[in-house]
């Protein structure tokens, strides 16, 4: 499927989209914070930068968290559901998270 095919279900105007400044502050105690809590992203794709700490994690065969590794210059793009569904699952989204560092404030531009 063309992406302008894609856009056009979506009715966007070639504008749309949202800009998430994410902000982690760093937690001593892990048991104490959250971070992002496992979750699948629901539009087509969300573009995101890792600026400091490489606290994402992804879920894989249903039982084990990978962290996804920090690549300086590197963006990671994640499928979301609207594309998983509108692709019958050949671009499959991924349960993800983004956990808080005990040093270092993390901080992710999505
Ligand atoms: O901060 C992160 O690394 C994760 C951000 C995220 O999952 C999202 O914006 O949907
Ligand atoms: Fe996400």
């Amino acid at each position: 499927m063309e992406v302008s095919s894609l856009l056009g279900l979506f009715h966007c105007t070639g504008s749309e989209g949202a800009l998430q400044l994410h902000s982690y502050p760093y937690c001593m105690d892990l048991n104490r914070a959250t971070g992002l809590t496992p979750h699948v992203d629901s539009l087509l794709v969300t573009v995101l930068h890792q600026s400091t700490t490489n606290e994402l994690q992804i879920h894989r065969n249903g039982f084990v968290w990978l962290l996804v590794p920090l690549v300086f210059g590197v963006l990671v793009v994640n499928i979301g559901g609207s594309l998983h569904i509108l692709s019958n699952g050949r671009f499959p989204t991924i349960y993800h998270c983004a956990v808080p560092n005990q040093i270092r404030r993390r901080i992710s531009v999505a």
